[in-house]
This record gives C-alpha cells, sequence and structure tokens, in this order.
C-alpha cells in the first residue's frame, strides 16, 4: 500500500512534460467542443510545495482500453495504484470496478453514462484519452464534480493522414487490387481509376482534424471546399460553402469530421446520398452515427457512391480479436461484401505518436487536477487554476469547492473560511456548477478536518477537496 504521504504531485516532472501539452493553433477560431485549450500552459513555480489530499488516502487509477504506456508512467510515477487493462469492460464489470475508484483513463469505447456514474462514489476525475467525449455523460459528470479531460488535437495529423492514403486508395480501388492478388487473382485495371490531381474534397466540419486535411489535400493538387456550422477561416485556398447540400453537389470525394451530437447523428443518409455526384466517394473518420449506414450500403451497390471508406462504427468491439458481425450490427455483412470499401477498426488516431503525446497530456492534466485541482484544460467544468503553494508557505491549505451556481454561496464560503487569511482565490462557472479554489493560510489539521465538514454541510456542495 502507498501511504498518502505519497501521494505528491512532482511539480518539477509536471513542468518537464507541460511542454508537451497541446496549444491549439486554432482555438481563438473554433470550435465548440474543444474547450480552453489556449489555457493549458501555466508558469512552474521552482519551490512549489507537495500536496496531498485531505479525505482520500490512496488514489486508484482505473486505465482501460490500453491507455499508452507514457501515460501509465506518469500516473505510475505520483504513487498512485494504477490497475491497467487492455480492452473495454461490459457496464456491469465496469460498474464494479469503478465504485472504487479516483481516477478513470479510457478511449473512445468505454461508456461512462450516468447509470454507470452513479455507482462511481469515490471518482473525481475521467481522463478521455482521445479527442471524442460523446462516450461520456458530461452534464452528469459536471452535476456530480467530476472532471473530465481530453486530448483536443494530439491525434489530427493521424488522422488526417490516414484519410489522405484512403482518397488514394479508393480513387485507384487499391483495396480491391490487393485483395485480389491475396486471392491469387492478376487484375489489371484502369477503368473508373483516378488521379486526385484536380479533384474536390468537400469536408464536413472543419476543425481540427478537417483544417490539418484541407492542407495536406491542397498541397497533392486537390481543390477544398468545406461545410461546418461556423463561419471560419478557410486554410490556403479553400472555400467554405454555406450548405451540405451544396458541398455533396460539387465535391468527388467527401470526408466527415464533425463530432458525435443529435445534430450530426444520420447526417450523412438517403437524401444526402441522392444529392451527392454519381460516382462520388465517401470517408468517415468520425464517428459511427454520423452516416447511415444502409443508406451508404444502398448507394454503393447503386453505383451512386463509387467507394467508402470507414473507421467508425455505431457499434463497435470491446476490444482486438473480437468479432465484427451481424450481432454488433444488423447490416455487417452486407457492408462486408461491397466492392471498393475500406474497412479500418476506428484506428484514425492509432499511431505510436499520437498514442504516446495523448499519453502524457492527458495523465498529467488527471495529475494536477488530482493533486493541485487546476481544471485547465477540462471539458465539462469552468477551467480554474491558481499558482503553485510553495514550501514556504508551510502552513497552508488549498480548497477545492465545486457546488451548485446559486446565489450566496460565495458569502457562506467565506464565512466558514473567515478565521484564516485567504491568500489568493478563484471562482468560475459553467452553466448550473461553479468551481471554487481558495489558498488559505495559517491553518492547521484540526482546523482542515473543521473546514472540511463545514463546506460538505452547506446545501449548495457538489464536492468538497482539501489539498495541503
Ligand atoms: N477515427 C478516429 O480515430 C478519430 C480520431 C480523432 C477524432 N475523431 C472524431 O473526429 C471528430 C472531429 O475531430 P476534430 O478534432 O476535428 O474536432 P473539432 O471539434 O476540432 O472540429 C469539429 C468541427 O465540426 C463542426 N461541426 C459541429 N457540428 C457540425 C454540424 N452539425 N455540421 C457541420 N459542422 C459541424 C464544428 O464547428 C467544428 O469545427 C471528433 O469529435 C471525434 O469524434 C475520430
Ligand atoms: O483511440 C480511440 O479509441 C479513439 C480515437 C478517436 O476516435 C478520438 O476520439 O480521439
Amino acid at each position: 500500500m502507498t501511504s498518502a504521504r505519497d501521494i505528491r504531485p512532482r511539480t518539477d516532472d509536471l513542468a518537464a512534460q507541460a511542454q508537451y501539452l497541446s496549444t491549439s493553433p486554432s482555438a481563438s477560431f473554433h470550435s465548440p467542443s474543444s474547450h480552453g485549450s489556449a489555457l493549458t500552459r501555466t508558469v512552474p513555480v521552482v519551490n512549489a510545495k507537495h500536496l496531498k489530499p485531505f479525505a482520500t488516502e490512496d488514489i486508484k487509477v482505473l486505465l482501460l482500453e490500453n491507455v499508452n504506456q507514457a501515460g501509465r508512467d506518469i500516473l505510475k510515477q505520483q504513487g498512485y495504484q494504477v490497475e491497467f487493462l487492455k480492452s473495454s469492460l461490459p457496464e456491469d464489470q465496469l460498474i464494479e470496478k469503478i465504485r472504487d475508484v479516483h481516477v478513470i483513463g479510457i478511449r473512445s469505447k468505454t461508456k461512462l453514462s450516468a447509470r454507470v456514474l452513479k455507482e462511481a462514489k469515490n471518482l473525481i476525475v475521467i481522463g478521455c484519452f482521445c479527442i471524442g467525449t460523446n462516450q461520456v455523460d458530461l452534464q452528469y459528470a459536471a452535476e456530480h464534480g467530476i472532471a473530465v479531460f481530453n486530448s483536443p488535437f494530439s491525434n489530427s495529423r493521424s488522422v488526417a493522414e490516414l484519410v489522405i492514403a484512403e482518397i488514394i486508395c479508393l480513387a485507384r480501388q487499391l483495396g480491391d487490387r490487393s485483395n485480389e492478388m491475396h486471392n491469387g487473382t492478376w487484375n489489371k485495371v484502369s477503368n473508373k481509376c483516378w488521379e486526385i490531381r484536380g479533384k474536390t474534397l468537400g469536408i464536413v466540419g472543419y476543425g481540427h482534424i478537417g483544417a490539418q486535411l484541407s492542407v495536406l489535400a491542397e498541397s497533392m493538387g486537390m481543390s477544398v471546399i468545406f461545410y461546418d456550422v461556423l463561419n471560419l477561416m478557410a486554410l490556403g485556398t479553400a472555400r467554405q460553402v454555406n450548405t451540405l447540400e451544396e458541398l455533396l453537389r460539387e465535391a468527388d470525394f467527401i470526408t466527415c469530421h464533425v463530432p458525435e451530437l443529435p445534430e450530426t447523428k444520420g447526417m450523412i443518409g438517403q437524401k444526402q446520398f441522392e444529392q451527392m455526384k454519381a460516382g462520388s466517394y465517401l470517408i468517415n473518420a468520425s464517428r459511427g452515427t454520423v452516416v447511415d449506414i444502409p443508406a451508404l450500403i444502398e448507394a454503393m451497390r447503386s453505383g451512386k457512391v463509387a467507394g467508402a471508406a470507414l473507421d467508425v462504427y455505431p457499434n463497435e468491439p470491446a476490444g482486438n480479436g473480437d468479432y465484427f458481425n451481424n450481432d454488433l450490427n444488423s447490416w455487417g455483412a452486407d457492408l462486408r461484401s461491397l466492392k471498393n470499401l475500406i474497412l479500418t477498426p476506428h484506428i484514425g488516431g492509432s499511431t505510436e505518436e499520437a498514442q504516446s503525446a495523448i499519453g502524457v497530456e492527458v495523465a498529467t492534466a488527471l495529475t494536477r487536477y488530482v493533486n493541485e485541482g487546476s481544471t485547465l484544460g477540462a471539458v465539462n467544468l469552468p477551467e480554474v487554476a491558481l499558482r503553485s503553494l510553495t514550501i514556504d508557505e508551510p502552513s497552508h491549505a488549498r480548497v477545492v469547492y465545486i457546488h451548485k451556481n446559486i446565489p450566496g454561496v460565495l458569502r457562506k464560503v467565506n464565512e466558514i473560511l473567515g478565521d484564516h487569511n485567504v491568500d489568493k482565490q478563484m471562482t468560475d462557472s459553467r452553466g448550473d456548477v461553479a468551481y471554487l479554489m481558495a489558498d488559505i493560510s495559517d491553518v492547521s489539521s484540526t482546523q482542515i478536518k473543521e473546514l472540511y465538514q463545514s463546506l460538505e454541510s452547506l446545501s449548495s456542495r457538489i464536492m468538497t477537496r482539501i489539498l495541503y
């Protein structure tokens, strides 16, 4: 067992890791789904004090879905108890495991629904070691004081490169030719095989991935148009169009890079396939719900769509080696029978570079949250941080009070803190939830316990943490 004393932030390590943290070049002009990444850098304090949490003995971490070694190492170096599993878990097993842990790390497959989170009585923070956060009930988590972090763009380049490869593979029917050769058949074809030079790429969702892809595609001689709900700066000579229909009517290749939202569910369906040019191509490496797959099957059978590449599916297997068959998605066999269709097992972001960058970024954010209470980069809570306490402040404590965003809370909190000098304090709200951090001086262990109990007894309380 690790003692509570060992649960300390290694602030110098964190400062070194901070160089890997992403700061978005595009954060200033989009996107609603990538919150606050411009704030992720903090100035390291040289003689920062190592804080430890009050009322939490050992920090228990559960990592699912083969989180990268770099991330695991950072969490282990903190002295946390880390349990690591290669795949996701069925809901009943997840509920059993999550009851006990303070931190959970997942990727895209683990569904942290309200039903699951309801059982997670000790959970303080979730790390999504990926871009998408649609697998987590963010609202429920916020309302229960559970912070959620992700890595907003560490795998964007990897996805963009995969899509570029797929555009060429589809244009040249490479998947089919390769399969034929694997089966011993020589089939030298030029009919309906094309160069991509001069063709039009239509990007649906011009965020981190879409914008990166735009630059790569233009450098290979494609014309780029894009559709986005936001009015965005077009890179290079790309051009924003006003409607999805306009994009579908003009593009030779259509690629989807929107988040999973109610509005993006089935956004490419029968009507949209009808609007596409005859012989166009579709790529989806966003989320499986964005494309209506039975409608795609029809469009490919009729020849309207000449080829497609899918990396994501409405239902995906829990881990490697699991079957991708009709038990998962009723149209599985029909899909697999199509020509010029590239099927990949959600590998858009699966490169060594992306996974290790994500591992470092998310594990560092989790560590800073656990040890210092900083919410910089959180996707569901307001972003609040205070400069570190220093070793010259031995009898200080940091109060983190997550509470309902209702009038009168600050007055009550400050009454409780009133017997101590509040050195610094910051509070911010996001929707119904507010996050307060205060560093107080001259506080003894007994007083910390009293402060904790007083804050916990307030009706506005969602979660109290005291770090000292
Ligand atoms: N296949 C993979 O391995 C993989 C890897 C990374 C990300 N993804 C998925 O790709 C998605 C996009 O990633 P990103 O980093 O570019 O996200 P992003 O948030 O940077 O960009 C998404 C863009 O979509 C736009 N958008 C939202 N709703 C829209 C709508 N209804 N119509 C048109 N545009 C809309 C947004 O305004 C934004 O510009 C992620 O949400 C994730 O689900 C998949
Ligand atoms: O690695 C994963 O499981 C998810 C990859 C991708 O979909 C993301 O959201 O970043």
